[in-house]
């Protein structure tokens, strides 16, 4: 086994893990060429835009890092075989959605674009490579993989490392820069140590050797998904506390700062909210009761299964207090969205608590307006279409499906957020962008039908000041 050191790195798929981290490894580590690939000749284009504002993906600090390795040791391209013919190391960093289609859909993960990675590796290798596992895979995908890449009989020889990624968007870069930890998950034998030491010293270019965390292989396989378990268990967590806040009187906020000074329980990750989305927290989740049921444990499965039922209860108990409180019907109502993005400082909508409430609301035939500073129309409208071909999740699935044109109908996406309010019945916030805090909510007030709702499904508002000024607020988890 190879155990020089690495010059020459590839990385298949240029996506929110791919592009990022590519890009923070080539910014610290000068000596290694970095290739990003991907089949999506749009993206990689993008990638390579001039234009920096253009970049696929909206993260803070990501424009200035790719502009001081993009063409030093940087690349972006569409020719995969050539980058994975050069590399002594790839990165998998593919998608891996659920499955919506046959044995595990709606639950397992689909393993199909790592599948196509590996055979392609397979294909085209002529030298030793490390192979390494980025993207988030059930525990023991390893196992297939080698199976794979060992099948052509060729001699040339594969080391399968698993390092997944713990960053979270809207703040990718500064994750990458000072990460917790750093995870790598090897095989005891003299050439798993060699391959995991070989990319130890990349990570130690810029992090302590304390925060690199090294494991067997199926350790840190596990290790990703339970991580985005436990996270979104918080989230679910706080938010059933926060339905009972709301019909005792106690302040979800108070009680989540009680409890956070707990050095036990800790501080972060007790926001309560609208609920989760993002790509990866339903999907790891579903993967994993799925991998429980698999191996017979269906007390466990069910165990997990209740922190994604959690979180489609809050998106609706959300989405039907906005039509309770407008006296039982929104049809033909105006209301206004701020944000679609499921999180701030992120133009990324996949799993957006927005979407689930937008389609509630719509159900009921509601005229939505929908302002977010960072998501596009089309985006907006590729996601309520997306659903309509997906109706699953508890609430969802109970819905009829719409047609594109009656959605478009009743569906307004502006640039401007005052005008989104403009005449509203209600306004709604569904992301917890800073903007929000900071606008005229008098002006909004004035602009607005009477009596004039706000529901802020982040508790980013001063509920104080807007009832003052005369707005009905509803929070989640503070009885009103
Ligand atoms: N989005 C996030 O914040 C995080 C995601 N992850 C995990 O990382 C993995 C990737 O996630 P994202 O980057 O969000 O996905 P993404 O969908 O943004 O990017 C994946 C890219 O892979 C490309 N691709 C798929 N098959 C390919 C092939 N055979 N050859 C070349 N390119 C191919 C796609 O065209 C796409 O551009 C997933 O397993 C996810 O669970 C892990 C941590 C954070
Ligand atoms: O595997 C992944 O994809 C990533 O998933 C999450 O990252 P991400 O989904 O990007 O963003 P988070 O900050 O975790 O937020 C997820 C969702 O939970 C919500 N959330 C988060 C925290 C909180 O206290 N309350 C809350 O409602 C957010 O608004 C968002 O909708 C994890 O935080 C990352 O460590 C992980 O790498």
């Amino acid at each position: 086994m190879n155990t020089k050191k690495i010059t020459n790195i590839c990385c298949i798929g240029a996506g929110y893990v791919g592009g990022p981290t590519m890009a923070v490894i080539a910014q610290k580590c000068p000596h290694i060429k970095v290739t990003v690939v991907d089949l999506n000749e749009q993206r990689i284009a993008d990638w390579n835009n001039a234009d920096l504002d253009k970049l696929p993906i909206y993260e803070p600090g990501l424009a200035d890092v790719v502009a001081e390795a993009r063409g030093r040791n940087l690349f972006f391209s569409t020719d995969v075989d050539k980058a994975i013919d050069e590399a002594e190391m790839i990165f998998i960093s593919v998608n891996t959605p659920t499955k919506t289609y046959g044995v595990g859909k709606g639950m397992a993960a689909d393993l199909k674009y790592i599948e196509l990675c590996a055979r392609q590796i397979a294909r085209v290798s002529k030298d030793d490579k490390i192979i390494v596992e980025k993207s988030t895979l059930p525990v023991r995908t390893a196992e297939a993989l080698r199976t794979i890449l060992t099948s052509t009989g060729n001699g040339v020889k594969f080391e399968i490392l698993s390092s997944p990624e713990f960053l979270a968007e809207g703040t990718a870069v500064q994750d990458l820069m000072n990460p917790d930890r750093f995870l790598i998950g090897g095989e005891q034998t003299e050439s798993g140590e060699a391959a995991v030491q070989a990319l130890v010293d990349i990570y130690l270019n810029w992090v302590p050797r304390e925060n690199i965390v090294t494991t067997r292989v199926w350790s840190s396989e596990l290790s990703k998904l339970t991580a985005n378990a436990f996270l979104a268990q918080r989230v679910s967590s706080i938010n059933a506390i926060s339905a009972l806040c709301e019909k005792t009187g106690a302040d979800v906020d108070e009680i989540a700062r009680a409890i956070g000074k707990d050095s036990r329980i800790g501080a972060k990750f007790l926001k309560s909210s609208v609920g989760f989305g993002g790509s990866c927290f339903q999907k790891d989740i579903l993967n994993l009761v799925y991998l429980c049921q698999h191996f017979n444990l269906p007390e466990v499965a069910d165990y997990w299964a209740q922190v994604v039922k959690m979180n489609d209860y809050q998106k609706h108990r959300f989405a039907k207090n906005i039509i309770d409180s407008l006296f039982n019907t929104v049809s033909g109502k105006k209301i206004a969205f701020l944000g679609w993005a499921f999180k701030k400082d992120t133009n990324d909508t996949r799993e957006t608590a927005a979407l689930y409430v937008a389609d509630e609301l719509l159900q009921d035939r509601a005229e939505i307006h929908v302002y977010d500073p960072k998501v596009t129309e089309e985006q907006i409208f590729a996601d309520l279409e997306y659903l309509q071909t997906h109706r699953v999740g508890q609430y969802v699935e109970q819905g009829e499906i719409m047609s594109m044109d009656e959605i478009r109908s009743l569906v307004t996406v502006h640039n401007d957020p005052y005008e989104a309010m403009a005449s509203a019945h209600a306004t709604a916030i569904l992301t917890e962008w800073d903007e929000f805090k900071s606008y005229d909510w008098q002006k909004v007030y004035n602009d607005m039908l009477k009596p004039a709702f706000v529901f802020d499904g982040r508790n980013i508002v001063d509920k104080k000041q807007l009832s003052e000024i005369g707005f009905e607020v509803y929070n989640i988890g503070k009885g009103n």
